[in-house]
C-alpha cells in the first residue's frame, strides 16, 4: 500500500476498447497506481501530459500506435504497449527515438498473459527436437489483425531455434491449390488464423517428428488474464530505460 503521492500516475490510450477498459479497471484497483487519464479516439494526446502521466499504457490499433508511441517518447513518458503490429523495422524505429531520450523506457509485449509467455518459451525450447511445426491461433471475430502478434512472435522464436539447430525447412510436399490453404508463412513456419464468436485469445503450437506429435496450447478465456502482466510492466518500465520487447525479461 503506498501513499497517494507515491502512486505511479498511469494513463490509458484506447481506454474505451476491450483491453483499454480492462486496464483502466486494473489500474484503478491497484493500490500503488493512480489512473490519471483515460484517452480514446478523438481525445487529445496532450491530455496525458496535462494529467501528469508517468506511464502510458497503449492498447489501440496497429495503424495509430506508432504515432502515439512517438509522441509519448518525445514527451519523456514511459510507455507500455500491448498493441500488435510490431515488425522488426518498427522496433528499430522505436530504438532510434529512444536513443535521443536516454531516461525513457518502453515495453512492447505481444502478449501479457503469463501462461502465453510460458507457452512461447516452451515452444521455443521444443522447436529443435521436431522437424515439423505449425501454429494455430484462434481469436474473437472483432480482432483487426491476422496473424496475431503472439503467433508472429512465436513463429520468429521457433525459426531462430530451428536455425540454431540447423534443422532446415519444415517438410511439406503439398501444392497450395487454393491460395491460403496452408496458412501464412512467417520465417518458414506456417501460421493459421481462426476467428469465431465465443473465443477470446488462444494458440496451439503443433510439433511433429517420427511417430509422435507434441501440442503446446494456451487459452485466455477472459481479458483479465492479461492484467497481472500489464501491471508488472507498468511497475517495471520506469526503471528500464530503452526498449524491452516481450514480458520475459520482467518475469
Ligand atoms: N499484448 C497483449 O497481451 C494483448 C492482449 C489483447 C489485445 N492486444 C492488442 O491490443 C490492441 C487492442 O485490442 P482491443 O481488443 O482492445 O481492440 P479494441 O478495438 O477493442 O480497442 C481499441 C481502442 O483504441 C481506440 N483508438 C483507436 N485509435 C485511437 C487513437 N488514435 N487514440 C486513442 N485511442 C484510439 C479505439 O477507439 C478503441 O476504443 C490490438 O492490437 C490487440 O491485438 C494485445
Ligand atoms: O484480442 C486480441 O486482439 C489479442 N491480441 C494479441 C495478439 O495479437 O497476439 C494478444 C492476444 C489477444
Amino acid at each position: 500500500m503506498s501513499d497517494e503521492q507515491d502512486a505511479i500516475r498511469v494513463a490509458v490510450l484506447g481506454a474505451r476498447g476491450r483491453m483499454g477498459a480492462e486496464v483502466c479497471k486494473a489500474v484503478d484497483a491497484a493500490t500503488d497506481m493512480k489512473l490519471v487519464a483515460a484517452v480514446d479516439q478523438g481525445d487529445a494526446l496532450a491530455d496525458l501530459a496535462d494529467a501528469g502521466a508517468q506511464v502510458v499504457v497503449d492498447f489501440t490499433t496497429p495503424d495509430v500506435v506508432m504515432d502515439n508511441l512517438r509522441w509519448c517518447v518525445d514527451q519523456g513518458i514511459h510507455t507500455v504497449v500491448g498493441t500488435t503490429g510490431f515488425t522488426e523495422q518498427r522496433l528499430e524505429q522505436v530504438r532510434g527515438w529512444l536513443a535521443d531520450k536516454p531516461g525513457v523506457g518502453v515495453v512492447i509485449a505481444p502478449n501479457f498473459g503469463i501462461g502465453a509467455v510460458l507457452m512461447m518459451q516452451f515452444a521455443a525450447r521444443a522447436a529443435r527436437y521436431f522437424e515439423s511445426v505449425e501454429i494455430i491461433e484462434q481469436h474473437h471475430p472483432g480482432k483487426l489483425d491476422a496473424p496475431s502478434g503472439t503467433a508472429t512472435h512465436t513463429a520468429r522464436l521457433i525459426a531462430a531455434a530451428r536455425a540454431e539447430a540447423d534443422l532446415g525447412p519444415v517438410p511439406d510436399a503439398t501444392k497450395d491449390e487454393v491460395a491460403g490453404a496452408r496458412g501464412a508463412d512467417i520465417d518458414g513456419v506456417r501460421v493459421h488464423a481462426v476467428r469465431a464468436t465465443g473465443l477470446v485469445a488462444h494458440q496451439e503450437v503443433l510439433f511433429g517428428t517420427t511417430g509422435e506429435t507434441l501440442t503446446i496450447r494456451h487459452d485466455s478465456y477472459d481479458r483479465v488474464s492479461f492484467m497481472p502482466g500489464v501491471l508488472l510492466a507498468v511497475r517495471a518500465v520506469p526503471t528500464r530505460p530503452g526498449l524491452t520487447v516481450a514480458l520475459d525479461p520482467l518475469l
